[in-house]
């Protein structure tokens, strides 16, 4: 029995690229073997392990093949005599199919370090194509590692646009799409992400009302706010901020998206650029639209996500500073001077209104 490092760490450290995680493949092994050293099985379709002291997994080495549509109809292969690189021949990208033997040494049958040199993601073998989600994986990596020149080789692009246009995207399942998605959004330069998808059909083909909404000024606002580190939901906000109320919530239920990305995605589709905001009222009913009362963060984040897109900043900056003078009114006042039920409503919406027509920031 053979122990390799495989995948994504071997990738990152000859990159000099941090990594987070190791995966492991054996060789010659049966799984019965790993259960006698203590290792704990955990996958159901085929070996992984999890090892006993560092939980890493360990994989048995396997080939897989298409015998039908969807994610079940794989035939997979896990007898000890499969060899290491039978294993790394059924990997999606060539950079992603080394592995590393406990003495250091590479081993590299698809010319993975000579990829990585040249900065180009390409795929191993056709079999690539029997995983559609690897087109939002190439993307994704894409878009991890554009700083560093990476591209999409161009036969892989190819293969992708082939795959797009046949369709092959509507096996995956929408919660798969969103993992992916959300990963992506907080690689380094997420707009390469879509950019990648948009080249090859991908996201034409999963998401048509997108395309249009992601234009450059958007693209390049989604990367700002990946320069600034600012959370995944606004990041995602930016990217539907083009987007009519009604497309938005459409994408968002097609994506499965979070609650809190459908919520601030909503209401910067709606309000992104600002709408005219003329009386004490209408700034009231955009306030209470993003329930700053309870939630101020939210406003924050909207106001974070917009400041992004639009040059508005000064009318922004009114909108924050209205919501935080308006923090100041305290319903237990009222309550005190014997308000309660819908009068205590009515009466703290009064003390606003009055609060924004003496600050007059709406004008
Ligand atoms: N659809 C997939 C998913 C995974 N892999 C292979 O399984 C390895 C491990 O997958 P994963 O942990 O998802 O990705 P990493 O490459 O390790 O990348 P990350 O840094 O994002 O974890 C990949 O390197 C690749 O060899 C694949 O070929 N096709």
């Amino acid at each position: 029995m053979k122990t390799y490092l495989v995948g994504g760490a071997v990738r990152d450290k000859l990159l000099n690229y941090p990594y987070h995680e190791r995966d492991w493949v054996v060789v010659g092994a049966h799984p019965k073997d790993l259960i006698e050293q203590n290792y704990q099985q955990v996958g159901k379709d085929f070996p992984v392990f999890l090892h006993p002291t560092t939980k890493e997994e360990y994989a048995l080495a396997r080939t897989e093949r298409k015998s039908g549509a969807g994610y079940h109809g794989f035939i997979c292969d896990f007898s000890p005599d499969i060899t290491l690189e039978e294993d790394l021949s059924r990997r999606d990208l060539t950079i992603n199919a080394m592995a590393e033997s406990d003495k250091g040494d590479i081993i590299d049958p698809y010319g993975g370090t000579k990829d990585l040199h040249n900065r180009v993601l390409r795929h191993v073998s056709p079999a690539f194509s029997e995983d559609p989600l690897r087109i939002l994986r190439v993307a994704r990596f894409a878009a991890r590692y554009a700083h560093l020149g990476f591209v999409v080789a161009d036969e892989t692009q190819e293969l992708m646009r082939e795959m797009s246009d046949n369709g092959e995207l509507s096996t995956i399942a929408a919660e798969r799409i969103w993992v992916e998605l959300t990963k992506a959004l907080n690689e380094k330069s997420p707009a390469t992400f879509f950019t990648t998808l948009l080249d090859c059909g991908a996201l034409r083909a999963l998401f048509p009302l997108w395309p249009a909404a992601l234009n450059t000024q958007v693209l390049t606002s989604l990367n700002h706010a990946a320069d600034l580190n600012l959370d995944i939901d606004i990041r995602f906000a930016i990217t539907c901020s083009e987007l009519n109320t009604k497309q938005c919530q459409t994408l968002c239920k097609q994506l499965r998206a979070s609650n809190s990305a459908t919520w601030l995605a909503e209401r910067c589709a709606a309000n992104i650029p600002l709408p005219s905001l003329n009386t004490a009222e209408d700034w009231l009913t955009l306030l209470e639209n993003f329930d700053y009362v309870r939630r101020p963060q939210l406003l924050t984040a909207f106001i974070t996500a917009a400041t992004q897109l639009t040059p508005e900043e000064e009318r922004l900056n009114k909108l924050q500073n209205a919501a935080t003078a308006l923090q100041e009114i305290q319903a237990a006042n009222l309550i005190s001077q014997g308000f309660k039920g819908p009068a205590l409503g009515q009466a703290l919406r009064a003390e606003r209104l009055k609060k924004l027509t003496e600050l007059a920031c709406y004008k």
